[in-house]
C-alpha cells in the first residue's frame, strides 16, 4: 500500500514512463517504504523532492554502429541515464545484454541512486548499456563494439561528471577497450573516468571481487545479528558471472558450502561444494557454459531447471532481475532457507520479497547487499585521484568496514522507524533521506 501522497506520484511515473515495467517496480518498492518519512519530514513533499527523484536528470540514447569479423554491419542502441548527481558524479555500470532497453537502464539507474547514497560515499547514481549480445563474439568484435559505443559516450562522461563501470556483460576486457578509446579521442589519461579497470592501467585491487565479497559480508552481518553465521550452511548462488563467482569464493572462506550455481542454460548441483577455481576457468578464461562443470569434475547439470529447487539455508541470487518469483520463494522457505542476500539488482519479484518477509527470514535487498561493488569503485576513484594504489588486504578491509556500516545503517534505520529487521525499509529510508537532504540543500535544480 502506498501513502496517500505517494499514490499520485506513482501514477505519474507509470504514465510518463509507459511500458517500462521494471522501472515502475523499482519506484514502487521505494515509495512503499518512505511513507513514514513524510510524516516526520513534510519539507520533502513541499519541495517535490520525490517527484524530482523519479525523473532522471539526463537521458542519453544513441546509435552504435559496428562491423563483425565477416564485414557485416550491425546497429545497436546505446543508453546512459544520468539519474541523480546530488551526492557526487553520476556513478554506475554499463550492461551489454540483448534485453537492455530504456526501462531496464532506468530501473538500474534509480536503484543506483539509493544504493550509492547508502554506501556513505560521495557518488551520485547513473546507469547505461546497450542491447548488444556479447555471447559468442570474438575479442575483436567486442573491441570494435566498445570503441563505437565510447565514440558517442565520451562527450557525456568525465571524472567529475559521470563515471561508468561494468555490469552484466561488461567486465575488465570491455572496460579496457572503453578506456583505450576514451584516452585516444579525448587525448587525456583521465584514470578516474571509468572504474573496474585492470591493474595495469589504473585499476584497483578487490574491485573484481568486491560485489560478491561484499554481498557475503552483508549476509554474514545479517546472520550475526541473529546470533548465527555461515559456518556449515548450505548456500545456493544463481549465475556464474562476476558477482556469483566471488560470492561463492567468499562464502567458502566464511565457512559456508555452495552446493549449486547456474547460467541461463540451467544449474549445476555439487554436494561436495562448487569448485570455484573451475568455474573461474570455465567462465572467465574460456567464456564457456556452466554445463561443462559436471563433465569436467563432478556433480549433475540440470538443463532448463530452476536453481531455487535445491534445498539450502542461504540463497544468494546473483544473475538478473526478477529471477526469484513468488513460487520460488515459497519453495526456498519450505526447504529451510533462513537468509537471502541479493547480489543481483532486483532479483526478487515483489511477491517473493513478501513471502520472505512473511516467513520472517533475513532478507537483504540488492541496494544494500550488493553495494560493495560500487563502493569499491569509489575507492578506485579515490586511488586514481591521489595517484595511489592500495594493497589487497587494505582494500578488502575497507570493503568489509563499508559493508558493516551499510548493514548497520539499514538495521538501525528500520528499528528507528518501528520496523525492526526490515532491511528493505531500512535501506530505502536511509538511502532516500541522504539524497533528499542533499537535494534540499542544493535548491531547486
Ligand atoms: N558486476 C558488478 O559489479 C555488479 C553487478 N550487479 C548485478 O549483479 C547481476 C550479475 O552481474 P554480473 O555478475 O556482473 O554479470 P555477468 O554478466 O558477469 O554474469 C551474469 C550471470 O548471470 C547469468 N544469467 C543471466 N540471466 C540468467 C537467467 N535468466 N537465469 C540464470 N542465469 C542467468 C549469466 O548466464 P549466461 O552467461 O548464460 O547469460 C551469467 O552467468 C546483475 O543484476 C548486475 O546488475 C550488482 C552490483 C554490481
Ligand atoms: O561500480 C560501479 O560503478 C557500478 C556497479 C553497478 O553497476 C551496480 O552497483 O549495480
Amino acid at each position: 500500500m502506498l501513502h496517500e501522497r505517494l499514490e499520485p506520484i506513482y501514477e505519474v511515473v507509470v504514465e510518463r514512463n509507459h511500458g517500462e515495467v521494471e522501472f515502475h517496480q523499482a519506484v514502487r518498492e521505494v515509495l512503499e517504504s518512505i511513507g513514514p518519512v513524510l510524516a516526520k519530514h513534510p519539507e520533502y513533499a513541499e519541495h517535490k523532492v520525490i517527484e524530482r527523484l523519479c525523473e532522471p536528470e539526463r537521458q542519453i540514447v544513441f546509435r552504435v554502429p559496428w562491423e563483425d569479423d565477416r564485414g557485416e554491419v550491425h546497429i545497436n542502441r546505446g543508453f546512459r541515464i544520468e539519474f541523480n548527481s546530488a551526492l557526487g558524479p553520476y556513478k554506475g555500470g554499463l550492461r551489454f545484454h540483448p534485453s537492455v532497453y530504456q526501462g531496464i537502464v532506468k530501473f538500474l539507474g534509480f536503484e543506483q541512486v539509493f544504493k550509492n547514497a547508502l554506501s556513505g560515499l560521495p557518488i551520485g547514481g547513473g546507469k547505461g548499456g546497450a542491447d548488444f549480445d556479447p555471447k559468442g563474439r570474438s575479442d575483436r568484435e567486442i573491441m570494435r563494439f566498445c570503441q563505437s559505443y565510447m565514440t558517442e559516450l565520451h562527450r557525456h562522461i568525465g571524472e567529475y561528471t559521470d563515471v561508468p563501470a561494468g555490469d552484466a556483460g561488461v567486465g575488465g576486457r570491455e572496460i579496457g577497450y572503453l578506456f583505450g578509446q576514451y584516452k585516444r579521442i579525448s587525448n587525456r589519461y583521465e584514470s578516474g573516468v571509468l572504474t573496474g579497470k585492470e591493474l595495469a592501467y589504473g585499476g584497483a585491487r578487490v574491485r573484481t571481487e568486491a560485489t560478491g565479497y561484499g554481498c557475503a559480508f552483508f549476509v554474514q552481518e545479517m546472520l550475526a545479528a541473529r546470533g548465527d553465521s555461515f559456518e556449515g550452511k548450505r548456500v545456493v548462488v544463481s549465475g556464474s558471472g562476476n558477482v556469483a563467482i566471488y560470492t561463492m569464493e567468499k562464502v567458502h572462506q566464511l565457512g559456508g558450502i555452495v552446493v549449486a550455481c547456474s547460467d541461463s542454460d540451467g544449474y549445476v548441483h555439487d554436494e561436495q561444494g562448487i569448485d570455484v577455481e573451475l568455474v573461474k576457468q570455465l567462465k572467465e578464461v574460456e567464456r564457456g557454459r556452466i554445463g561443462d562443470y559436471a563433465q569436467r569434475l563432478r556433480g549433475r547439470f540440470l538443463r532448463g531447471r530452476r536453481v531455487w529447487e535445491v534445498p539450502c539455508e542461504v540463497a544468494m541470487p546473483s544473475a538478473t532481475q526478477n529471477e526469484i518469483n513468488g513460487a520460488d520463494a515459497v519453495t526456498l522457505v519450505r526447504n529451510g532457507c533462513i537468509a537471502v542476500g541479493e547480489g543481483a539488482n532486483m532479483p526478487c519479484t515483489p511477491e517473493a520479497v513478501r513471502a520472505f518477509q512473511e516467513a520472517g527470514i533475513a532478507f537483504g535487498p540488492g541496494k544494500a547487499a550488493n553495494a560493495g561493488g560500487v563502493a569499491t569503485s569509489a575507492l578506485e576513484m579515490q586511488q586514481n585521484a591521489s595517484r595511489d594504489s592500495w594493497s589487497f588486504e587494505f582494500s578488502e578491509h575497507r570493503l568489509e568496514e563499508i559493508m558493516r556500516d551499510v548493514h548497520a545503517r539499514c538495521h538501525d534505520t528500520a528499528a528507528e522507524y518501528g520496523m525492526p529487521g526490515n532491511y528493505v525499509a531500512g535501506a530505502n529510508i536511509a538511502g532516500f533521506t541522504r539524497v533528499a537532504d542533499a537535494m534540499l540543500g542544493l535548491g531547486l535544480i
